[in-house]
């Protein structure tokens, strides 16, 4: 390992019986990158991500989170090495208020004692007020206003904010978690054009903070202004990994579109919008 890699794919397997959604992946990131997963539907990019983040026990191979194995350890543990994420299909606390959501992030990331809790000590109160302090900042830093229009201020129910306003909360509470490395599961779904220029600027400035980035996407304008570099996946295989250029005007990369979309016309737009998808429960397995 080079001090630089952040996360370590080897052989990596993830198996549904007969199906291999993963299928003997090898993928290194390093510090300072943003990378975008692309591949056709079902191409195993979300398993991907549930495995390294936890939300499904690899069948096969090895992950690795700075030099730590983290096969099958548990998505708090994942956290806690500094990969967080979010989900295509939103994992907010719908009837919690918009801060809370985010102070969520900030109360897993530790640090407070028990006793302190319990007791409402003057540290407890102060510590509280440093984390909703900081929850405002990072709502502040994805760009969600204090009052969106027409909807309910941050003190309202998350799940009343308009979808695209909702994501961003998303992004704020992984960001509260001080990551090294986001992973952040088709961003830009549901987002109309404004909202998804906004998404390209935060994502370099999340990586202007340091963070890596790895994102699957289907909105390969996105995946253009954002990533030097692109891994493709198709039936659960890597097959092309290098800058959106060459990756494009791979045959293989063209095979897998073609196979997937009848309207696939050219190597430099691999697909349209992704249709929205049908919720499934995913689960620690
Ligand atoms: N929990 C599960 N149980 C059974 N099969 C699953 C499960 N999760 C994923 N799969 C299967 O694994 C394969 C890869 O699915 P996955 O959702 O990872 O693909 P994807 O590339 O993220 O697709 P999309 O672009 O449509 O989100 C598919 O055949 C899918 O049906």
């Amino acid at each position: 390992m080079t001090t630089s890699e952040l996360l370590t794919l080897e052989r990596t397997e993830v198996a549904f019986g007969g199906v291999r959604a993963v299928d003997g992946v090898d993928l290194t990131i390093g510090a300072g990158e943003i990378v975008s997963v692309i591949g056709p539907n079902g191409a195993g990019k979300t398993s991907l991500f549930n495995s390294v983040t936890g939300f499904y026990r690899p069948t096969g191979g090895r992950i690795r989170i700075a030099g730590h194995d983290v096969t099958g350890a548990r998505p708090s543990a994942i956290a806690a090495l500094g990969v967080c994420r979010t989900f295509q299909n939103l994992r907010l606390f719908p009837g919690l208020p918009v801060l809370d959501n985010v102070r969520a992030g900030l109360h897993l990331r530790g640090g407070q004692h028990v006793f302190d809790a319990l007791l409402r000590t003057p540290r407890y109160r102060r510590s509280e007020r440093e984390i909703t302090d900081e929850a405002h900042r990072w709502l502040d830093f994805v760009g969600l206003p204090e009052n969106v229009p027409g909807a309910v201020d941050r003190a309202g129910p998350v799940g009343q904010l308009p979808y695209g306003a909702q994501r961003l909360v998303e992004i704020a509470r992984a960001l509260a978690m001080r990551p090294k490395l986001l992973l952040l599961d088709e961003p830009a779904a549901g987002l109309n054009a404004a909202e998804k220029a906004a998404l390209t600027d935060l994502v370099h400035r999340i990586h202007g903070l340091g963070v890596s980035v790895v994102l699957i996407e289907h909105d390969m304008r996105l995946v253009r202004a954002v990533s030097k570099r692109v891994v493709v996946l198709n039936f659960g295989k890597k097959i092309a990994d290098g800058t959106p250029d060459r990756v494009w005007n791979d045959p293989a990369v063209v095979d897998a579109y073609l196979g997937a979309d009848p309207d696939y016309e050219s190597a430099d737009a691999p697909s349209g919008e992704p249709e929205p998808e049908p919720e499934r429960e995913e689960s620690h397995v």
